[in-house]
């Protein structure tokens, strides 16, 4: 029977996530309690996939994925999943707001409803937990006065609905990957998202060489993000995402492309996209454009623009 781990314990998004993926009465899905958990445990072949968060619409990128998805023996995503984020918050049973001390959830959670925990719970100390689901399981225990969870965990503990449909962003949205062992790659689709990551040249332009590379061969990036690599300070990796399939020639050969210039390239899978990407904007190249710039430029420069 497949195996597939999730960032859990059960009742999280990255669970609700998770399900998606799996055939159900076929597959088991296994908890871990972090995302490097969940990893390693796919590493070790102790399960066969995992389902991880790796960016949302409001907080950006999960720190502790991209850390763990550059390090380490490699893994491929091979799917990726879309799911819109709202919150319930979760007390034990007769619990009113002036018992709310204490409100518990992880650190991507607390940051998309800080203004709603200003303008109803401004009282409330907040406090981080490895998950959503493990802030429920905190409060159930007694060890805070509230979660902000998944709106699923109210069916996996026994706590009551303080508040529902939280959300400062009313269109939140995470994404997540499902992971394997390197091997067979998903078929392309015609509408596929392929991510790596980079460690440039230490070089004057070596961000912009591959930055040309993808952009001379018409190739759309989806996203690029940086974090320190731990060695040296400044020196940092990329994380990038762009539209294709490595089996296209177009992104094999930017691939290729990278492999030359960079430091180091790790593939990180090329699969289907969730949502079709929305194309981009025109080019603003006209003189009008190029007027427009300048007067701005000469007003930053006069001190009276920005
Ligand atoms: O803690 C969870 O439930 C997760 O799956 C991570 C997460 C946290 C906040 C928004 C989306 C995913």
């Amino acid at each position: 029977m497949p195996r597939i781990a999730y960032f859990g314990p059960q009742g999280t998004f990255t669970e609700q996530a998770a399900i998606g993926f799996v055939h159900p009465g076929r597959d088991e899905l296994v908890p871990y309690e972090t995302v490097p958990q969940a990893l390693a445990a796919v590493r070790r072949s102790e399960v066969d996939a995992a389902c991880v968060p790796v960016e949302n619409s409001v907080e950006g990128a999960v720190p502790a994925t991209m850390d763990a998805l550059a390090e380490g023996e490699p893994l491929v995503a091979v799917a990726e999943t879309v799911l819109p984020v709202r919150f319930s918050v979760l007390v034990r049973p007769g619990t009113g707001v002036g018992a709310v001390r204490t409100v518990a959830s992880h650190p991507h959670a607390l940051a998309q409803v800080r203004y709603w925990l200003e303008e109803n719970l401004p009282e409330a100390s907040v406090v981080s937990t490895t998950s959503t689901a493990a802030a429920a399981v905190a409060v159930q225990r007694g060890e805070f006065d509230a979660a902000v969870s998944a709106p699923v965990a109210v069916n996996h503990y026994p706590l009551s609905e303080f508040a529902t449909d939280v959300a400062d962003v009313a269109d939140a949205k995470t994404r997540f990957l499902y992971l394997r062992r390197p091997g067979t790659l998903p078929e392309p689709t015609g509408s596929d998202r392929t991510s790596m990551v980079v460690t440039t040249a230490d070089r004057v332009g070596a961000l912009s060489e591959l930055l040309v590379e993808l952009a001379l061969r018409g190739i759309s990036l989806t996203r690029i993000e940086s974090r320190p690599t731990k060695g040296r300070l400044g020196e940092y990796r990329f994380y990038i995402d762009m539209l294709g399939h490595v089996a296209e020639p177009r992104v094999g050969d930017a691939l290729a492309a990278l492999h030359r210039h960079c430091r180091q390239v790790r593939f990180l899978g090329s699969y289907p996209q969730a949502e079709p990407t929305v194309s981009g904007e025109p080019v603003a190249a006209s003189n009008e454009d190029f007027t427009a710039a300048a007067d701005w430029v000469a007003a930053v420069r006069r001190g009276v623009g920005a």
